[in-house]
């Protein structure tokens, strides 16, 4: 059975189109990454999944039923980009009480544990840190052990250490059969944890693919090197930057020949290093070439 399945679905806010016409299906265990720029659409997609909004036209379904079911979202976990949590209250009353929402909740202590706030337990949310609350949230999404789960920003305001650990717990989900919808505007998150990669902007789907197939469309290479001499005029070179101690960041289709050039410019080079696009430059190149048409 489809996860999540949204079919031909336009959203608009009054004359701003958010969604226009997207579909996309998400199947069980699968933990797709959604990205876009500011404004793409991408929290108003989430929030037709979840049954917070309605479509103007299309159909959106979860788990098989309509989401504006209370049936259908038993089975649903969700952390919004912004979350209200009760100030007064304990972080271990708080996951106590959604807890009780679900016939079989994950115990308190565990879930605590597994999201490093074991020590927060007696803490009043009202007294966390923004990244500490964050971390409450998303362990708020796991605790009723949900099919599905629908992170908006997960990991926004979190320092490196809280990072990996939310990513662990989110790839520990995953791998107990979860399916996962995140967006992030942190690509190195999306290339850590999605094996999917969708792209969204100005409410339209721009791709949809493997997270290696997306990576292998931009045909662009990034050579590292250092020399004292500018080479950012070389053949073949479409972006250069300067980076700290003489090193030179270059971009080209074709790093075979780009070598070639540079060894017959007989120039001095040093630490020469070679690898394929990030994902970074991935969306870049992808919503650059659209906002050009
Ligand atoms: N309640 C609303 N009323 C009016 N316009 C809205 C409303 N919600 C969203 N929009 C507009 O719809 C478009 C899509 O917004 P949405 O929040 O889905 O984008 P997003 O991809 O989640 O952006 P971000 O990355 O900034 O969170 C934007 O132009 C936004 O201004």
């Amino acid at each position: 059975m489809t996860v999540i399945q949204v079919d031909g679905v336009t959203r608009r806010f009054g004359d701003v189109i958010a969604l226009d016409d997207v579909s996309l299906d998400v199947g069980p265990g699968e933990l797709v990454g959604l990205l876009g720029p500011n404004g793409a659409g991408k929290s108003t997609l989430l929030s037709l999944v979840s049954g917070q909004r309605r479509p103007d036209t299309g159909t959106v379904r979860l788990l098989g039923g309509d989401p504006r079911d209370a049936a259908s979202r038993t089975g649903l976990g969700i952390t919004p980009q912004e979350t209200g949590l009760p100030a007064t209250l304990r972080v271990r009353e708080v996951v106590d009480f959604v807890g009780g929402h679900f016939a079989d909740p994950v115990p308190t202590g565990e879930l605590l544990e597994q999201f490093g706030l074991t020590d927060l337990g007696r803490r009043q949310t009202g007294a966390l840190s923004g990244g500490q609350k964050r971390r409450v949230a998303v362990a708020l999404a796991l605790v009723g052990r949900p099919r599905v789960v629908l992170l908006d920003e997960p990991t926004t305001g979190l320092d490196v250490g809280a990072r990996q650990a939310l990513w662990e717990a989110i790839r520990a989900y995953h791998a107990g059969g979860g399916t996962v919808l995140l967006t992030s505007h942190y690509l190195e998150e999306v290339q850590a944890l999605a094996q999917r990669v969708v792209v969204v902007d100005r409410g339209v789907v721009r791709a949809d693919d493997t997270l290696d197939a997306i990576l292998r469309r931009v045909g662009l290479r990034r050579v590292l090197v250092r020399s004292s001499t500018d080479l950012a005029d070389l053949p073949g070179v479409v972006r250069a930057e300067r980076l700290p101690d003489g090193l030179q960041e270059l971009y080209t289709a074709d790093a075979d020949a780009f070598v070639r050039d540079l060894v017959r410019a007989d120039v001095e080079f040093a630490d020469l290093q070679i690898r394929g696009a990030s994902l970074e430059e991935a969306f870049e190149e992808m919503v650059a070439k659209e906002a050009a048409r």
